[in-house]
């Protein structure tokens, strides 16, 4: 069995009267990439703070790499952890480049790196120009670059394609797959969730302190049982005369169909000769998201 990165055993945070988390497990391995997902104070940037070793649980096991980061001995593992908060700031009047020279010192990465990362997250032409000028976007990218310092083999990253454009976002997703294949083990909290989902292993969604939801998307949707959306064009009129097709009907040229009935619906759909088109829709994280969670704005939960 592999050795797991994070380990959380029935973890629980109180901030004075407020429960923050409540009773979270979680396990990950080398290589894996976790969604975290929640809405606003469901707890996502304590869960990051306890396995950087900020703050303290409360009660529960918490070990990253197999030490409590509350541990004098995880100083040494320190090194190896990459992490973008999520309201990044940098000492305003030092350029791009010395930011993350300063940053590499402290993580005692590499000097050439600097220079490597400015480049690939595009702020080579912006390198000597005071962090003051540098717009939100161009923020995010220097925080992204600081976080993936060093070689890292864990990285928290919070909030990370916010302020980013889709080419960054999309340059973001791929320096993420190259760290997962090279055994790096990702969080990713977002609230933007297309474009996510075919980046990560698992997702667990929080919702006042406590995991409603954890387990790969697949899963999530069985769980969910939400239907799979099939639109046909070509045979609108003939679907509601077909007995076997007529009850997933929601409209003349849509099916919604549950994942174990999907086979058998295309297969009766290719019958039919005049079909033209079909598409097939799974639900999408923000459906399963949305299962989970449903519409409420989350209250904080007093002890
Ligand atoms: N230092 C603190 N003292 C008191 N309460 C706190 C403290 N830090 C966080 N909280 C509370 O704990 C709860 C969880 O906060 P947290 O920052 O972990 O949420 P989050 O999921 O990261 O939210 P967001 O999506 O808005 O960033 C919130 O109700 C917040 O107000």
């Amino acid at each position: 069995m592999s050795e797991n990165i994070i380990l959380l055993e029935q973890v629980n945070k109180n901030y004075q009267q407020l429960a923050a988390l409540h009773n979270i497990d979680l396990k990950l391995s080398a290589g894996e990439v976790l969604g975290l997902f929640g809405h606003n104070g469901a707890g996502k940037t304590t869960m990051m703070k306890l396995i950087l070793g900020i703050i303290k649980a409360g009660s529960g096991k918490v070990a990253v790499f197999g030490v409590d980061p509350q541990n004098k001995k995880a100083w040494s593992s320190r090194k190896k952890i990459g992490y973008l908060p999520e309201n990044v700031s940098f000492y305003d009047q030092l350029t791009g480049f010395e930011v993350l020279t300063y940053f590499a010192r402290l993580k005692s990465a590499n000097k050439k790196q600097v220079v490597e990362l400015l480049e690939k997250v595009g702020l080579s032409f912006a390198e000597n120009r005071p962090v003051k000028t540098y717009s939100k976007g161009m923020r995010q990218r220097l925080g992204l670059a600081q976080a993936f310092l060093g070689d890292p083999k864990l990285l928290l990253l919070d909030e990370p394609t916010v302020g980013l454009d889709p080419t960054a976002t999309k340059e973001f997703y791929t320096s993420v797959d190259q760290l997962k294949s090279n055994g790096a083990t990702i969080i990713l909290c977002s609230h933007i969730l297309p474009g996510i989902e075919q980046h990560i292993d698992r997702a667990m969604i929080l919702s006042g302190g406590e995991s409603v939801a954890m387990g790969t998307l697949p899963r999530l949707r069985d769980i969910a049982q939400l239907p799979v959306s099939i639109k046909t064009q070509g045979i609108n009129d003939a679907l509601q005369h077909n007995k076997n097709l007529a009850p997933f009907m929601v409209s003349p040229y849509q099916l919604d169909v549950p994942e174990s009935e999907k086979i058998k619906v295309i297969r009766e759909l290719m019958t039919f000769e005049k079909l033209t088109d079909l598409q097939v829709e799974t639900p999408t994280l923000a459906q399963i998201y949305q299962y989970f969670l449903g519409n409420s704005v989350q209250q904080e939960k007093p002890l």
